[in-house]
């Protein structure tokens, strides 16, 4: 797949140059067959190119297992992918010293899905927050104390009331509250949000996705935006990109994504979900996706997901689709994807020559 050059979404994200540009990003895994043996290994991100605007959020849909939580760990380069470049903020970071990329790393700040988990038990909330100033040798003790109580503020936790409590003493949707403010310390440029929201209850989760709308527009914050919810992720991200074992199958403004996915896989996620048609009120009943995900270790030839596409054909079988621009800023890496009808070609009937996984039979839309 050749770079990309996409646009910005919307009227939020101000700038023409991107803030990160991932470009043919690789990432693989080792795996040990019993005994300790070297097998092979983990496709976990093939070939995946992106960008990433001022003030945009891009979100990362997809199923388990496809590869979204190492896309967002090569992007910030724990560990460093196998390959592909990341430019953030103009540098390369794949080449940059550890020196350097802790300075970048200043500008790019993780937020995780276990919001107890990624905070010290044992320290106070004050310390959690002050914990990267005190590792970026910001400020002095007294300035530190009073830019922790700011941040607590901005994060809608009263210091006099929290600064003092560890992480048992808060709910969940509290310690997301500090993992926040302690990730917005240093004023980052962009948010990496690991299903961050996920294990909160609704009513947390829609307060949580109001802060981080509200630090965007205070802060001028880029959100890559990870969640299997695509409800949410539509509600929250200017632009959403859809995964599928390791690439993108899709990447497009949102609204489109959603009133006209291009890629089959898209389609499939979208009539996975139970909602009600804006148009006509109706409760669209879910469909589930048919069959499992292929094993990373040995994806399917050509299209990865051909062998639980409705619409695969043998060319599907011999050929990777490239991602490729059908309307403006909306890429599809399809074949036959949804705007083109199908064209008289033979289908695929069966999975014994095109291993791996049995092909949908004639069920050809
Ligand atoms: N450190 C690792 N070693 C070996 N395999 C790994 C490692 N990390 C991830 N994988 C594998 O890489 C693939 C992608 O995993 P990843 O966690 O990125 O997917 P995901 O889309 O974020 O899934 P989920 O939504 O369940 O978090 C999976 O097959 C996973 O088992």
């Amino acid at each position: 797949m050749t770079a990309v050059e996409e646009r910005p979404a919307g009227d939020r994200a101000d700038s023409r140059t991107p803030l990160l540009s991932a470009r043919n990003l690789v990432q693989e895994f080792p795996v040990r067959a019993a005994g300790g043996v070297k097998g092979g290994v983990v496709h976990a991100v093939s070939d995946v190119s992106f960008d990433i605007y001022p003030g945009e959020t891009l979100g990362v849909v997809g199923e388990t297992g496809s590869g979204k939580s190492t896309l967002a760990r090569s992007v910030i380069q724990l560990p460093r992918p196998k390959s592909g470049v990341v430019e953030f903020q103009g540098k390369d970071l794949m080449t940059l010293g550890r020196r350097e990329l802790k300075e970048s790393r200043r500008q790019m700040q993780m937020v995780y899905q276990d919001p107890f988990g990624s905070l010290n038990p044992r320290w106070r909330v004050t310390e959690v927050v002050e914990e990267p100033l005190v590792g970026h040798g910001w400020g002095t003790t007294t300035s530190r104390r009073r830019r922790v109580e700011e941040l607590l503020d901005l994060v809608g936790l009263d210091p006099s009331q929290y600064a003092k409590r560890r992480p048992f003493e808060l709910s969940g949707g509290q310690c997301q509250r500090v993992a926040i403010a302690r990730a917005i310390a240093l004023e980052p440029a962009l948010i990496v949000a690991d299903e961050a929201v996920s294990s909160l209850d609704v009513l947390i989760q829609a307060q949580v996705l109001n802060l981080f709308e509200k630090l965007r527009r205070e802060m001028n914050l880029s959100y890559l935006f990870i969640a299997h919810d695509l409800a949410m992720v539509k509600q929250v991200s200017d632009r959403v990109a859809v995964m599928y074992l390791g690439q993108l199958a899709e990447i497009g403004p949102s609204e489109a994504m959603y009133r006209s996915p291009l890629h089959p896989y898209t389609s499939a996620l979208l009539d996975s979900i139970p909602r009600v048609d804006p148009l006509t009120g109706k409760a669209h009943r879910p469909v589930a996706l048919p069959g499992e995900p292929p094993s990373p270790i040995e994806p399917p030839s050509g299209c990865r997901f051909r062998t639980r596409c409705p619409r695969a054909q043998i060319k599907c079988a011999e050929e990777a689709p490239a991602l490729v621009e059908h309307q403006p800023g909306h890429r599809v890496a399809c074949h036959f994807p949804l705007d083109l009808p199908m064209p008289e070609v033979p289908k695929m009937t069966g999975g014994a020559t095109l291993a791996p996984g049995a092909v949908p039979g004639e069920s050809a839309a």
